[in-house]
């Protein structure tokens, strides 16, 4: 990144290492900002992740995981830079989740877990409003980038498989969801808060990448079926 700041710029940039499951480094990261740079105007929650699993082959381990990293680790950011700075000093945060609104069939941890910052960023939208902090949420669809094909490339090219259900037909980009990020942090989003703007190409008014087998464990409700049921003999004991 700091490769990317322009020659004559007064922008800077600062790795601090830090697991966002770990409170202690939570903590650290924050106040770390605030004494090192004065202030904390912005927090952009887009840590995250997951892997495929369908929700019968979940271990407690593997879905703990996946929450710890999401939902908690979401949390602690939120807690934490808003004790160290926006309390006092507002500020605007961005998540970032998934798309959700359908459920999401073999990532349904994940799906899960983005579905608790959803909904705790509309209660903190409300209770954080008098601090002077907004709070939104990107969903995007699918974001091709190369770090991400290399999380998922023992399963096969997902960003491929998931143009076919993009009706913008492409993958999006990184940059796609920047735009949206930047938009939302800053004044002209000045009026916007506990929102979600999906950056998805109109992936989540389509189809659902999941194909049900065909089936009949099914069957209509029915009235006769119900009283013959009952009124076969019963068995003695
Ligand atoms: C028709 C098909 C159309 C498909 C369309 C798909 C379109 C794609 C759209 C993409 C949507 C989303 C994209 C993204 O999110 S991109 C982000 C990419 N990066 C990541 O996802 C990072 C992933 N990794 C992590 O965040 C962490 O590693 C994770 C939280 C997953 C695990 O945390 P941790 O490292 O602490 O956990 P462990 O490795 O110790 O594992 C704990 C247990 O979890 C289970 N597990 C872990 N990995 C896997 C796996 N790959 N497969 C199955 N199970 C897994 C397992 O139970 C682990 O315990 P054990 O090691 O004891 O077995
Ligand atoms: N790409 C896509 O199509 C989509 C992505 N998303 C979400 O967007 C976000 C960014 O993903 P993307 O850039 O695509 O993929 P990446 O895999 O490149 O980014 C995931 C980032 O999360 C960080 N991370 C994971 N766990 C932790 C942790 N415990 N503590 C601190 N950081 C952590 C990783 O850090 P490190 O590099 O150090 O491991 C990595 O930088 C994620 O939340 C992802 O789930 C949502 C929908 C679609």
């Amino acid at each position: 990144m700091a490769a990317c700041i322009p020659p004559g710029s007064t922008a800077q940039v600062k790795a601090i290492p830090c697991n966002i499951r770990k409170e202690d480094e939570v903590k650290n990261l924050m106040s770390s900002v605030v004494s090192e740079f004065g202030r904390l105007d912005f927090l952009v929650n887009n840590g995250g992740g997951q892997f495929q699993s369908p929700v019968s082959m979940l271990s407690l381990k593997g879905w703990n995981a996946v929450v710890d990293t999401n939902l908690n680790g979401t949390f602690l950011c939120l807690r934490e830079a808003y004790n160290a700075w926006m309390a006092e000093n507002g500020g605007a945060v961005v998540n970032i989740i998934l798309l959700i609104s359908k459920g999401r069939p073999g990532i349904a941890h994940s799906a899960a877990a983005r579905a608790g910052i959803d909904n705790l960023s509309k209660s903190l939208a409300v209770e954080w409003a008098s601090n002077g902090i907004r709070i939104n949420n990107v969903a995007p669809g699918s974001i091709y980038s190369v770090t991400a094909a290399e999380n998922y490339k023992d399963i096969g090219d997902v960003f491929r498989h998931a143009i076919p259900f993009t009706p913008a037909k492409r993958n999006g980009t990184t940059e796609e969801v920047s735009a949206a990020v930047t938009f939302l942090l800053s004044p002209a989003a000045a009026f916007i808060t506990g929102e979600t703007i999906k950056v998805d190409g109109g992936w989540d008014l389509y189809q659902v990448p999941w194909e049900i087998p065909e089936h009949d464990r099914m069957p209509a409700y029915n009235w006769e079926k119900i009283i013959e049921e009952e009124d076969k003999p019963k068995a003695k004991l």
